[in-house]
């Protein structure tokens, strides 16, 4: 069995073996700083098996340097929706495989903390809804624009504040896709929000909100001629543009190469460029690759579509 996650609380006790799979999300997209963001078709996937004593087990090259046990930050998540939920986890064995690279502005600590309360709820027996897993999730990284993205997909805006954590979807519109640079190099995203100031203008607050709203907007309604000058910021590009080689290039100049607008992805250093899908994007690719070139960097060029399904438990 395979089913997106459209039912509410209240499911009856699971005992079976199931898998958990969250994608990676791109948050931001310009102004959108901590409330816009949507879902990469790159996934973070649990194998969740209840048994007497609880084993966590990282696969694959990209979690070599995560914990083996308890510590782990997706187990660390599972225990997060047993505490909102007032109730013990029963034990399992969790494998943990992420396709998402870390600390490149992908999302893989949303991934995995979706990925970790979605499959601690469903140890549970499904007490939260899904309202409560975003809510615990938004609280947990602090801010909402990956984990919503990446238990809802689409393209979400969302804000987290003393009342809760509160959201619209949107479906993709249509011929809108996705080209990612991936550099090799890291970027935690703790770094790239130490350099931010800790107040701005009244002239920076009022373009970041028309902007983000006017993008928000445009997403809504399909205007892909509008995303370039929507995605315009100053709130934190500007001053994370010395940590990301050639990210002042590609904002400038993406546009040239075929790009409908360039943002940092999330904190960096992955930088998104939307592009037409009915357009081919191979200049897009080749300028992407000189940029790298030109500042020594190494890493891929790769195109996605949005990813429409967010997370997905199956049995
Ligand atoms: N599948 C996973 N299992 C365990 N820990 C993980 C997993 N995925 C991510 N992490 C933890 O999250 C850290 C990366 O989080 P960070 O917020 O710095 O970057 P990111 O989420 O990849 O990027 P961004 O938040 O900018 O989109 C990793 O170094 C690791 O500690
Ligand atoms: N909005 C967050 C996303 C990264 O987690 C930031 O830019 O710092």
């Amino acid at each position: 069995m395979t089913e997106r996650l459209t039912s509410g609380a209240g499911v009856a006790s699971v005992p079976r073996g199931f898998t958990v799979r969250a994608p990676a999300s791109s948050a931001n997209l310009g102004p959108g700083f901590d409330s816009l963001g949507l879902s990469v078709p790159l996934y973070t996937t649990l194998r969740v098996t209840p048994q007497e004593v609880t084993e966590v087990v990282p696969c694959g090259p990209e979690l070599e340097n995560t914990p083996a046990d308890e510590s782990n930050y997706v187990y660390q998540a599972m225990l997060l929706s047993a505490q909102r939920a007032g109730r013990t986890l029963p034990p399992a064995r969790i494998e943990i495989e992420t396709e998402v690279p870390l600390a490149r502005g992908l999302g893989s600590s949303a991934a995995a903390l979706i990925a970790g309360i979605v499959a601690g709820n469903e140890l549970l027996g499904r007490p939260l809804d899904h309202e409560t897993v975003l809510d615990v999730a938004a609280r947990e990284e602090g801010h909402p624009d990956n984990v919503a993205p990446a238990l809802f997909g689409g393209i979400v805006i969302a804000t987290l504040d003393k009342l809760g954590t509160h959201y619209v979807r949107l479906d993709p519109p249509a011929h809108l896709g996705v080209t990612v640079l991936i550099p090799d190099f890291e970027l935690s995203t703790s770094k790239a929000r130490a350099v931010l100031p800790r107040e701005y203008s009244r002239a920076d607050a009022v373009h970041a909100l028309s902007h983000a709203a006017l993008l928000a907007a445009a997403l809504s309604v399909g205007r892909l001629d509008l995303l370039r000058h929507a995605m315009q910021d100053y709130i934190h590009q500007v001053w994370r543009a010395p940590l990301v080689p050639g990210l002042s290039d590609i904002l400038d100049d993406a546009h040239r190469y075929g790009a409908l607008g360039a943002a940092l992805s999330g904190a960096g250093p992955t930088v998104l460029c939307f592009h037409d899908t009915r357009e081919p994007t191979s200049r897009l690719h080749t300028y992407l690759h000189s940029v790298m070139k030109r500042n020594g960097l190494s890493g891929r060029v790769q195109d996605f579509a949005i990813d429409p399904h967010g997370t997905v438990v199956s049995y």
